[in-house]
């Protein structure tokens, strides 16, 4: 079982991840890590705070000459923010300097934030104490995890891409069953909002110039592909350990998704199951095949051959230029919610986290199935696997 653990504030020091179970042998690409964490950062949209930041992936455990020893990895980035933000986040209170203009007490909670919601919790007066830890800052280093989970994949042939689907109202045209995932791919990576279809993504870009001119925010919709996965992965044996209750959890996991589906999903609700449910065909040389993937690729919490197909939704920003009312925590007066720095729209952004966390997901699920503390016994299983499929 893969464990996942992070730690960091937003404008703290560090991120870190403590990742345990992954298996050994697997070969550990820091530039690919580091790839990953750039198109997180430079996706259309995005604010001031990314002008600052240079992601960047530091493995102090559990590799050894680039590959994975089985051994728990530590994963560290850096938040180069740090550095203006010492004297208002330091551990140590002799550091801290309460006169700093960013040092006085946040009071006026976001709607749609952490802010009041974990303060009553946490019994915080200043919802500093909140949003350091609520902030979207600790995706970076989901990222750098779950490129490992994608790695492991890669060496099996296995790929995952996205693409963003909507944008405030600016929406790429739906795609049929023929579509080619690999030019889809290509061209989603190739646009700015992370959008395959070339009109669909300039508007989507002129809607969150638009947005950001009237100091506002946007959300939309992304969907993420993984290729390659045999049948079999998963389970239908328990709630928990259903491959799409494991997906939806991680995907769902990421600050502002509100909601996740496989295949057609809530598209599909209102179709008949003679119109939905995807007939079966069997051909010599492939086996059980569909020609249409409205299950997304997963029948009975189980992938069935098909391309896994999820989509999340993206709630709008929190933080508002033109803020919402709100309520003083400490005076209790009606005032303006607080006005922070702040990313105009991140539905390309987080698709690329939850590339990372579908990632993470499969390799966990993979290695459930075939085991092991090494690459070579998950190969080794897989191929056995894949050759017993060929027989039936
Ligand atoms: C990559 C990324 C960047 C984000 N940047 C901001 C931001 O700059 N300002 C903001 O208010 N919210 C931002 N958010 C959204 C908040 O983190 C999110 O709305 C908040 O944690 C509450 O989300 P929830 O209700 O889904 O838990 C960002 C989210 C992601 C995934
Ligand atoms: C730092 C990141 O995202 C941050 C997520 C975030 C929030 O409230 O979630 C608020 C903003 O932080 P700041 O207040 O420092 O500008 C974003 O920039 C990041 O994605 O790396």
């Amino acid at each position: 079982m893969l464990r996942l653990l992070t730690a960091g504030e937003s404008h703290g020091p560090v991120l870190t991840a403590i990742v345990e179970g992954f298996p050994a042998g697997v070969v550990v690409d820091k530039e690919a890590i580091d790839a990953q964490l750039r198109r997180r950062q430079s996706t259309y949209g995005r604010g001031g705070r990314m002008k600052i930041e240079r992601d960047c992936v530091e493995i102090l455990s559990g590799v050894r000459k680039g590959i994975t020893l089985g051994s728990p990895i530590t994963l560290q980035i850096r938040n180069r923010d740090w550095e203006n933000w010492i004297e208002v986040m330091s551990p140590d209170p002799e550091q801290i300097v309460e006169e700093k203009e960013t040092a006085k007490a946040v009071t006026r909670p976001r709607p749609g934030h952490a802010d009041l919601a974990g303060g009553m919790k946490y019994r915080q007066q200043d919802l500093r104490n909140v949003l350091e830890r609520a902030s979207a800052r600790e995706t970076a280093v989901r990222v750098a995890a779950g490129t490992l989970g994608r790695l492991l994949l890669d060496s099996l042939g296995c790929w995952i891409f996205s693409h963003v689907v909507q944008i405030g109202s600016a929406a790429a045209p739906a795609y049929g069953p023929d579509v080619d995932y690999t030019d889809l791919a290509e061209a989603a990576a190739r646009s700015p909002v992370g959008c395959a279809d070339g009109r669909a993504a300039a508007a989507m870009m002129a809607e969150i110039d638009a947005a950001r001119e009237r100091e506002d925010t946007l959300g939309g919709v992304f969907e993420v592909v993984c290729i390659g996965l045999p049948p079999g992965i998963g389970s239908y044996v328990h709630w928990d350990r259903r491959l799409d209750a494991r997906l939806a959890a991680a995907v769902m996991g990421i600050p502002s998704v509100k909601g996740v589906e496989i295949g057609l999903g809530f598209r599909g609700a209102g179709i008949e199951g003679s119109g939905y449910h995807d007939p079966i065909y069997y051909a010599d040389g492939r086996g059980f095949f569909r020609k249409t993937n409205n299950a997304g690729g997963l029948e009975g919490g189980v992938t069935n051959g098909e391309p896994l197909v999820l989509r999340a939704a993206v709630k709008p920003i929190p933080t508002l230029g033109k803020p919402l009312a709100s309520v003083d925590i400490g005076t209790k007066r009606e005032t303006a919610a607080a006005v922070e720095r702040s990313d105009v729209c991140i539905v390309p952004a987080a698709a690329v986290v939850a590339e990372a966390m579908v990632a993470w997901v499969l390799a966990d699920a993979v290695i459930e199935k075939f085991g092991g503390d090494t690459l070579e016994e998950i190969r080794r299983g897989w191929k056995e696997y894949l050759a017993y499929l060929e027989s039936i």
